[in-house]
């Protein structure tokens, strides 16, 4: 899986050097390219923005920086339909939701170009322009506003990343997770067995498997049911869908 990163601050992804994602990179299971916009502009103050037409408050990205950046980064992949394998991401408020799900079918992917954006957003014929050259996918990371693109690329990467095969040493610790059963995950413990005259419910240390199974399903849908009913089915979750009816 290879990701390249277009963005006007390319000094915000030092942090995929370190820790899971670091190591794949340098065992060559995952890849990285970290490219800076504003080498694709062409005057004195590498100029991205420019104002909105209608007008309005803030600044727009300008399309042509963005357009030469994916000459350069759809360019080799295209086949001779001019068409990449690529999927290109526009992180967005304005986007899809980002979740489980899509991490995993992303992960997928041979390769993913994050399109980060800052101001009020890139000229939206840039979207329109790319959609004829690869797949794009404009993505939310929530049902809120970010200074920019670049955390939830960020966010997004460590998401598909750490699904990517060879990149979590051990595959079995991506299974019991929160939204990947589609349920939350079960409540975890470790040692010591009693801490601050708390103890660790005594099913986990019984040593009975089955037991251990059952216990922890039922505390993932006890979990589910009481901070994210909306996961579960409509007729499991109706119940406290009514009670939270103003
Ligand atoms: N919610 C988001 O993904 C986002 C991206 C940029 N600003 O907000």
């Amino acid at each position: 899986m290879r990701f390249d990163i277009v963005t006007i601050f390319p000094e915000f992804f030092g942090v995929l050097d370190v820790s899971l994602l670091g190591k794949a990179r340098r065992d060559g299971v995952l890849e990285l390219g970290v490219h800076d916009l504003r080498q694709w502009t062409h005057d004195r103050h590498r100029t991205v923005d420019d104002t909105p037409y209608g007008g309005g408050a803030g600044m727009v990205m300008k399309p042509e920086p963005w357009g030469e950046a994916f000459d350069a980064l759809l360019g080799p992949d295209e086949d001779a339909a001019g068409t990449s394998d690529a999927v290109v991401v526009f992180t967005t408020p304005a986007g899809t939701p980002f979740t489980q799900s899509l991490a995993r079918e992303l992960a997928a992917e041979r390769r993913i170009v994050f399109a980060c954006g800052r101001y009020e957003g890139i000229d939206a014929r840039v979207v329109e322009h790319v959609a004829t050259r690869a797949r794009v996918l404009e993505v939310s990371l929530g049902d809120y506003v970010l200074n920019g693109g670049e955390v939830a690329a960020m966010a997004m990467i460590e998401a598909i990343g750490r699904l990517v095969p060879g990149v979590v040493g051990n595959p079995e610790s991506l299974v019991e997770e929160s939204h990947e059963s589609g349920l939350l995950e079960h409540p975890s413990y470790t040692k010591p067995r009693v801490w601050r005259g708390l103890e660790v419910p005594g099913v986990l240390h019984g040593g009975n498997h089955a037991a251990v199974a059952a216990w922890r399903r039922e505390q993932a849908l006890e979990r589910t049911r009481r901070v994210r009913p909306d996961l579960l089915p409509d007729g499991d979750g109706a119940e406290r869908t009514a009670s939270r009816q103003p």
